[in-house]
């Protein structure tokens, strides 16, 4: 893993003149739009890069952009690999090792999600607070490599306390009403059964979707400090009583994509 790891590193500094990253941004179905903000960009397209995969799913670019943000040298995922494309989940999270190698310091991971809890409406941005691994799997199963983190890492604060409340700062600067919550890994592709939303819910979920856990480990095993927003595109099964869609989900993160391209950049400027 180390050797791949310095080769990707090496492939994308040649491309990058000594411009060091130090947040990374992970950016979910139909939030990729984010990326295009970046000022001096770098794009570096997936198939292009080595060990990495290419995204297969529709909202998701699958390229990175390196640059600017809000006075912050950032490096961007337009475009997520997902456990449920095939990838094993060393493929899914390689980038956040690759982000670590390259300087990353903080990462906020961004998702599209379904709503569990009962008071959420799809377009609301929730503040993930925790989450809850229902994937079956985990990106740190088989040897640990010391270099690389511990063999048992702590969870207890996967999601950084800080940076959930520089985030919430910046929800009120910008009066913007944000949710915050519990976000449940779920392997898909399929969308949950509205018994599994009552399960999830019965177990303390707020959200529901399909990414996420492996990267926000991998960071925590990286000792990489985590944010996590999901935009609510809309509420999972059994809720509304409506069939869900992924089209659905790409046009309610087009509604929101303003605000969520204003809460981070935001939060990018006031990270320090
Ligand atoms: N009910 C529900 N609503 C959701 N909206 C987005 N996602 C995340 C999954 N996104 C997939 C398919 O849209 C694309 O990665 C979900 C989900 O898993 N469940």
């Amino acid at each position: 893993m180390i050797e791949q790891i310095n080769e990707t590193k090496s492939y994308i500094e040649q491309q990058l003149n000594d411009f060091k990253p130090d947040i990374g941004l992970i950016l979910g179905s139909g939030l990729g739009i984010l990326a295009d903000e970046i000022e001096n960009p770098t794009t570096i397209a997936y198939k292009e890069i080595p060990h990495f995969p290419t995204s297969t799913v529709s909202g998701h670019k699958g390229q990175l952009v390196i640059g600017n943000l809000q006075g912050k040298n950032v490096i961007a995922m337009q475009g997520r690999f997902h456990y449920y494309e095939g990838y094993e989940m060393n493929q899914v999270t390689f980038p956040v090792r690759v982000m670590k190698a390259l300087g990353v310091e903080k990462l906020v991971v961004t998702n599209a999600a379904g709503g569990i809890n009962e008071s959420f409406n799809p377009g609301d941005l929730m503040i993930i607070n925790d989450h809850i691994n229902m994937m079956g799997d985990n990106p740190l199963i088989g040897p640990n490599d010391d270099d690389l983190g511990p063999r048992f890492p702590d969870m207890s604060q996967a999601y950084n306390r800080e940076l959930i409340q520089l985030a919430k700062q910046c929800g009120e600067d910008l009066n913007l009403e944000l949710r915050e919550g519990v976000y449940v890994g779920n392997t898909g592709p399929t969308y949950e059964t509205g018994s599994e939303v009552k399960m999830l819910r019965t177990l303390g979920g707020d959200a529901v979707g399909m990414s996420t856990v492996p990267e926000v480990i991998v960071a925590n095993h990286a000792g990489i400090d985590v944010l996590g927003i999901s935009c609510i595109s809309n509420m999972a099964a059994g809720i509304l009583d409506q069939p869900l869609s992924h089209d659905e989900v790409i046009e309610t993160t087009e509604k929101v994509r303003e605000d969520f391209i204003k809460l981070v950049r935001h939060v990018v400027e006031k990270m320090n």
